[in-house]
C-alpha cells in the first residue's frame, strides 16, 4: 500500500509500504495512484515527495506477480501521470531503487538519494527489460552509452556513481526524506517542463550505428543465447532514434516477446531458487529456521594448494582471522606470496584496503589449536585426509568444527576418524575458491544441524550460494557430472568429435563444452579416480574387455589419452591441442581425430553422423535422470538445490534455469520417452534407465516443478 501525509505545511508525502523491499504489487500501485491523485487535487499541497518505508525506496515490480494474471493499475500510465503532474514530485531514494522502483523515480521530476543507496535496472537478469519507460527515459537522462551499460548488464550503481552519471540530483548523508521535503519546498514554484525526461531528446552519440553494432556484438558474445540483453539493446536504440511515444511502443512490443518467454520464466525461477536453497532442510527434519549457527571468530585452512589458497582468501575477505597451514616451509612461503597477491588484487578491485594482517602462516598444525573452525584442503586422498583429521582431533580445542574440502570422498568415513563426528561437515568449494559462487555443504549421517547451519552461514558471508546436500559419491554436482561425461565419451566412440560435442553444448549455453572443461580441469583428475575404483590401469584399455567394465559399457578413451600424458591444458594437449603447456586457446587436433578413427577401427565401431540434438539428449537427459535419482535418494531436498548447484558451479546457462527446471520445460514425458529410446539402443548403459521418480512424476501428470516435492515425498516414503 501507499500512505499519504502532509508535512511542512505544503508537501504531500507518499510512503510506499510493502515489506521487505516495497515491491510494486497491485496493492502498492493502486495506493500510489490514489495518493498521487489526492496530493494533486489538494490545494494545500504544493509539491510531493515519494519515499519508501523501512529505509528502502523500492525493489521494483513484484516478481511474484509475473507468473499470475495481471491485476491493479499498470505501471506505465501510473508513472506518466506522475511525470505529467503540475506539482513538483521528488523521489527520496533510500536503500534501493531497482527496476520499476528506479523507473518510478525517473518519472519524478527530481531525485535525492542517500549516500548508501544503490540504484539499477536489473530486469535483464530476470529475462526482461525495463518496460515501465526505463529504456526510454534513462538514455534521455544520462546518454546512450551509459544507459546501454546499465540496462544490458543490470548492474547496480552507488549513489555517488548515480550522481556522477546524472541519475540523481543530490546525494545526502543525512535523513533522505527530510532532505527531499526541504528540496520539494524549494522547487515548488519551479517550471517542470525541462524536468519531464520524456520531453527531452537523447543526447546524440557521435556514431550511432557503430555504437549499437558494438553493443549488440558485446551482448551476443556474453549472453550465451540469452535473448533479454539483445532486446535491451534494441529498446535503447529506439530511444536514440524515435520520438518518445514510438519508443514506448517499441519497448512494450519487445517486452511482450520477453515476458512470456521460457527464458524469463527460467531466470525468475532462478531468482527464487537462489533464495530457496538458503532455507535448507535435512532428512532428519532439521531445518534452517530451527538450527542456530555457532559464532566463528577464527578459522584455519590446512593445505595451501590452489584450493586452500582460494579458501584462505575467501575467509579473510569476510573479516575472519585465518591461520593458514602448510607443512613445508618452502610451500608455505610460496602460498603466502600467492595469497597476499590475491588479497591485494581483490582489495584493489573492490576499492578497499587489503586484509593481509588477518592471515597468519604456519608450518605447525598446533597453530590451529584455538580455531573455531578448520577447513582441511589437502590433496584429494582418503588416507591423507584421514591422517589430517586424526591429527586435528588431537590438536583442536573441544567443539571445533572440522570441515573437509573434498569433491567426492565419504564424509562419514572421515568423520569416523574423530571422537566427535557430529562436528564434521563437508565444504565443497569450486576452483578458484575465492571467485566461484557455489559451495556444497555436505552433511554426513551424524553431522549436527548446528554445524550445517554454521557452514551454510559462513558460505553466505563469503558471498557464496550455499547448498546443503547429503553424503554420497560425488555429492550432487560431481555425481551428475559422471553420466554426462561418460556419454560424451560414448558419443566419440559412436562417431562424434570433441569439437562437435562442445559446439552443441556451448550453443545450448554452457560456458564451456565438456571436452574443453575436461582439458581445463585436467584429464588426470578423473583418471586417478577411475584407477582407485579399479576401472582403469595401464594396458587394460587395450585388452578384449576394453569397452566393458564391471558389467557395463565403458569408454577407455580418456584413460588412453592419459597414458600418453595428454592431461589437457597443463600438458598442452588433451582433447584439443594448445600452443604450449599451460596454453589457454584450444585448437582441433588432427592427431586426436586419427586416434579416434584407429580406435573405432580396432574395436569394430562404425562411425555414424551424430547431430546436436543427439548430443544434447544423451548428455543432458542422463544427467537429469541422475538428478531425479538424487532427489529420490534424498541427497538433495528439492530440484532448486540441484539447479543452483549447476547454475553456480558448472556453467549451466542461467536462462535455462538448471537441469531439473529444463527437464520441466522440455516436458517430463519427452525426457522419459527419449531416455527409454536411448536405453533400448544402449541397454549396457544403466544411467539411461529412467528412474522411478521420473516415471512417477509423469504418471502424476507431470506437475509443475514447485509441486515435485509432493511426489518426491511419496516416492521416498515408499522406499
Ligand atoms: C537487492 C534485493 C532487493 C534485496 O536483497 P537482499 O537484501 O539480499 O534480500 P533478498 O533475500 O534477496 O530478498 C528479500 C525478500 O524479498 C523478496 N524480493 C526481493 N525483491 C523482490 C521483488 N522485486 N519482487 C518480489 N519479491 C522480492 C525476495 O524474494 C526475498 O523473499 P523471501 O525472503 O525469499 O521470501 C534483492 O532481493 C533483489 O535483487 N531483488 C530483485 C530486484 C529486481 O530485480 N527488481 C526488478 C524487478 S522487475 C521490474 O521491476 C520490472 C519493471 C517493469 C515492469 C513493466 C511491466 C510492464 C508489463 C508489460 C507486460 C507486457 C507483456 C504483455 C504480455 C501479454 O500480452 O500478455
Amino acid at each position: 500500500m501507499a500512505q499519504f501525509t502532509r508535512v511542512s505545511g505544503s508537501v504531500g508525502l507518499i510512503s510506499l509500504k510493502n515489506p521487505p523491499v516495497n515491491a510494486l504489487s497491485a496493492v502498492v500501485r493502486q495506493g500510489i495512484v490514489d495518493t498521487v491523485q489526492r496530493a494533486l487535487s489538494d490545494p494545500k499541497v504544493k509539491s510531493v515527495v515519494i519515499c519508501g518505508q523501512n529505509g528502502i525506496f523500492c525493489g521494483g515490480a513484484d516478481i511474484k506477480e509475473f507468473g499470475t494474471a495481471m491485476s491493479g493499475p499498470p505501471l506505465v500510465p501510473m508513472i506518466h501521470a506522475i511525470e505529467a503532474a503540475e506539482k513538483p514530485v521528488v523521489a527520496a531514494i533510500e536503500g534501493l531503487a531497482l527496476g520499476g522502483g528506479l523507473e518510478l523515480a525517473l518519472g519524478c521530476h527530481y531525485r535525492i538519494a542517500h549516500s548508501k543507496a544503490r540504484l539499477g535496472l536489473p530486469e535483464v537478469s530476470l529475462g526482461l527489460l525495463p518496460a515501465a519507460g526505463g529504456t526510454q527515459r534513462l538514455p534521455r537522462l544520462i546518454g546512450v552509452p551509459a544507459a546501454l551499460d546499465l540496462i544490458t548488464t543490470g548492474r547496480h550503481v552507488t549513489a555517488a556513481e548515480a550522481l556522477k552519471l546524472g541519475i540523481v540530483d543530490q546525494v545526502t548523508d543525512h535523513n533522505t526524506v527530510d532532505a527531499a521535503v526541504k528540496f520539494a519546498l524549494s522547487v515548488r514554484e519551479h517550471s517542470l517542463n525541462a524536468r519531464r525526461i520524456s520531453n527531452n531528446l537523447c543526447p546524440p552519440p557521435s556514431d550511432l550505428d557503430a555504437l549499437f553494432e558494438g553493443a549488440m556484438q558485446k551482448v551476443r558474445q556474453t549472453a550465451r543465447g540469452a535473448v533479454a540483453p539483445v532486446a535491451c539493446v534494441q529498446a535503447v536504440r529506439a530511444a536514440a532514434t524515435m520520438p518518445y511515444t514510438q519508443g514506448m511502443e517499441r519497448e512494450k512490443e519487445l517486452m511482450a516477446t520477453l515476458f512470456t518467454s521460457g527464458q524469463a520464466r527460467a531466470l525468475q525461477y532462478c531468482f527464487f531458487a537462489q533464495r530457496a536453497v538458503g532455507r535448507w532442510s535435512m532428512p532428519s527434519g532439521a531445518r534452517w529456521d530451527t538450527s542456530k549457527p555457532r559464532p566463528i571468530h577464527k578459522a584455519a585452512v590446512i593445505g595451501l594448494g590452489t584450493m586452500g589458497r582460494g579458501i584462505t582468501v575467501a575467509l579473510a575477505q569476510t573479516g575472519l582471522s585465518v591461520v593458514a597451514v602448510e607443512t613445508q616451509e618452502k610451500q608455505l612461503m610460496e602460498a603466502k606470496q600467492a595469497v597476499s597477491g590475491m588479497l591485494k588484487r581483490g582489495a584493489k578491485r573492490r576499492g578497499v584496503a587489503p586484509v593481509l594482517d588477518l592471515v597468519s602462516y604456519n608450518c605447525n598444525l598446533q597453530a590451529v589449536a584455538d580455531a573455531d573452525l578448520v577447513i582441511e584442503a589437502v590433496f584429494e586422498d582418503m588416507d591423507l585426509k584421514k591422517k589430517v583429521f586424526q591429527q586435528l582431533s588431537a590438536v583442536c580445542k573441544p567443539g571445533t568444527l572440522l570441515c573437509t574440502n573434498t569433491s567426492a570422498l565419504d564424509i562419514d568415513h572421515l568423520a569416523s576418524q574423530t571422537p566427535n563426528p557430529e562436528l564434521v561437515v563437508g565444504m565443497h568449494f569450486f576452483a578458484p575458491a575465492h571467485v566461484m559462487k557455489l559451495l556444497e555443504v555436505v552433511y554426513g549421517s551424524r553431522s549436527s544441524p548446528q554445524v550445517v547451519a554454521t557452514a551454510m552461514q559462513l558460505g553466505k558471508k563469503m558471498g557464496k550460494v550455499s547448498v546443503a546436500v547429503g553424503n554420497c559419491r560425488g555429492f550432487v554436482g560431481n555425481r551428475m557430472l559422471k553420466p554426462y561425461m561418460e556419454h560424451a565419451f560414448f558419443l566419440l566412440e559412436d562417431g562424434a568429435t570433441p569439437e562437435l560435442v562442445d559446439q552443441a553444448l556451448e550453443e545450448f549455453g554452457f560456458a564451456m563444452g565438456v571436452f574443453r572443461m575436461s582439458d581445463l580441469s585436467g584429464l588426470d583428475v578423473g583418471w586417478r579416480v577411475r584407477k582407485e575404483d579399479g576401472l582403469a590401469h595401464p594396458g587394460m584399455a587395450l585388452g578384449q574387455a576394453a569397452r566393458v567394465r564391471q558389467g557395463r559399457r565403458y569408454s577407455p578413451l580418456a584413460d588412453l589419452l592419459c597414458e600418453q600424458d595428454r592431461f589437457g591444458q597443463k600438458t598442452g594437449m588433451g582433447w584439443y591441442q594448445y600452443d604450449k603447456p599451460g596454453g589457454r586457446v584450444s585448437r582441433p587436433d588432427p592427431w586426436l581425430h586419427s586416434f579416434l578413427e584407429e580406435y573405432r577401427a580396432r574395436h569394430g565401431l562404425v562411425a555414424r553422423r551424430i547431430d546436436h540434438q543427439e548430443v544434447l539428449e544423451r548428455c543432458l537427459y542422463t544427467m537429469i535422470n541422475e538428478g531425479f535419482r538424487i532427489l529420490e535418494d534424498g541427497i538433495a531436498a528439492g530440484p532448486e538445490d540441484i539447479d543452483m548447484i549447476y547454475v553456480f558451479g558448472y556453467g549451466w546457462p542461467r536462462h535455462r534455469g538448471g537441469p531439473m527446471f529444463y527437464a520441466g520445460m522440455v516436458g517430463l514425458e519427452r525426457v522419459l520417452e527419449r531416455l527409454e529410446h536411448y536405453h533400448q539402443a544402449h541397454p549396457d548403459v544403466p544411467y539411461l534407465q529412467p528412474c522411478n521418480l521420473l516415471r512417477r512424476l509423469v504418471a502424476s501428470g507431470s506437475p509443475p516443478i514447485h509441486r515435485w516435492r509432493e511426489v518426491i515425498k511419496k516416492v521416498r516414503s515408499q522406499l
